[in-house]
């Protein structure tokens, strides 16, 4: 864990458990906080027409990422994007259809791997990196700004089928039967996403998340190579830059082992926990080494009443004196009651 000393009392709660200690109170955020259970993302997201209207054009991206701020008084918001941007901004064409999901030029091989940009288009990027500072410019004091890309194991499914599937079989194959072509993919990926960070670091984000949304689907070795390995270039070319950056890694489905590991070869101040995690065991490993995120089932939150209670009780006892974040073990479900959001909060925050 880093030096304590400069960087305590007086910063965001979400930022001391980051720098590794144990805040006041937890600090709380939730996963996909801006979307489709809030009214006002649903009116604001109608009158825009299109999500990715709503990602490039500044002063939207900022008012969708403040909703849930005012709304709930979270500690830290997230940038309103995609993880799907950077292929975009690759050159991939991209739409989102209602109700199926991205839907992406599929990028199956070296040449059309070749064909798409070397660097990211700025035309895109700087419409993102304007929402940052206008979020940063905007928002309460205490609250931390958490910018994000996804990780390049996650992001290279989608483009190699050119949209989700259940366990993401393209990309394995591909990186079974053309390693070279699913290396320089994963090495296009780490470049760019490193450069995106940077820009959202120096835009006004206080430190930055890598979705690693597939990570579970990896095994052992697959999971060194194409989700750690990647994940520590990144770190390691953000911090030649920004030598201070704050980042945490969410391998959704990563096995504590897994977790082990990829926190010791990367140097992440934060892990993310999906809800499946053995939490003390978590704790036992890797409780004085990084910042513990996590890990409510969404459908705990869904549910309400004494299953929730009994959930986020249990959540917080097992993570109470650690430099814990709460936040959900996925992203909130658009049928989320949000007096169940309210519950949990007062909950947490007891
Ligand atoms: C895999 C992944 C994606 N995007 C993301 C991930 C990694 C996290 C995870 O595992 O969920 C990350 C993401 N996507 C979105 C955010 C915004 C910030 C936040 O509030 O958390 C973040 C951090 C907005 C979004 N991204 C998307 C929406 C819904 C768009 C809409 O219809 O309004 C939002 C609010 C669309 C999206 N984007 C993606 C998918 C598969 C989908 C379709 C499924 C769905 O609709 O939930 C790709």
């Amino acid at each position: 864990m880093k030096a304590p000393a400069d960087r305590g009392d007086g910063q965001p709660i979400l930022l001391q458990a980051l720098d590794g200690h144990v805040p006041d109170r937890t600090p709380i955020w939730m996963m996909r906080q801006a979307g489709r259970y809030l009214p006002e993302y649903r009116e604001l997201r109608a009158r825009a027409g299109d999500f990715l209207t709503l990602c490039y054009t500044p002063d939207f991206a900022v008012e969708v990422t403040l909703q849930p701020i005012r709304r709930f008084g979270f500690d830290a918001a997230i940038l309103f994007s995609d993880i799907l941007v950077v292929p975009h901004a690759l050159g991939c064409d991209l739409t989102f259809e209602a109700g199926e999901g991205p839907r992406l030029s599929p990028v199956p091989d070296l040449a059309a791997l070749k064909a798409l940009r070397g660097d990211l288009d700025a035309d895109k990027v700087d419409r993102v990196l304007e929402a940052v500072s206008g979020i940063r410019a905007k928002l309460p004091r205490e609250t931390a700004l958490l910018g994000f890309c996804g990780a390049p194991w996650t992001v290279a499914t989608y483009m190699v089928a050119g949209r989700g599937t259940p366990d993401q079989a393209p990309a394995r194959l591909a990186s079974l039967t053309d390693p070279a072509f699913f290396e320089a993919l994963i090495d296009r990926l780490v470049e760019a996403s490193a450069r995106y960070l940077v820009g959202q670091l120096r835009a006004g984000a206080d430190a930055v998340q890598i979705f690693d949304s597939w990570a579970g689907v990896l095994d052992p070795e697959a999971f060194r190579r194409w989700s750690i390995e990647p994940i520590r270039q990144i770190v390691a070319l953000v911090r030649a830059e920004v030598p201070d950056a704050r980042i945490i890694a969410f391998p959704k489905g990563a096995t504590l082992a897994g977790l082990t590991e990829l926190v010791a070869r990367t140097g992440v101040n934060g892990v993310g926990l999906d809800w499946t995690a053995d939490r003390r065991g978590v704790r036992y490993a890797l409780g004085a080494k990084c910042a513990l995120q996590g890990n409510l089932d969404p459908l705990a939150l869904i549910a309400g009443g004494t299953a929730l209670e009994e959930a986020v009780g249990a959540l917080m006892q097992d993570f109470r004196g650690a430099a814990h974040i709460f936040n959900l073990g996925h992203g909130i479900r658009p049928e989320t009651p949000i007096a169940h959001v309210e519950k949990m909060i007062a909950l947490v925050r007891g």
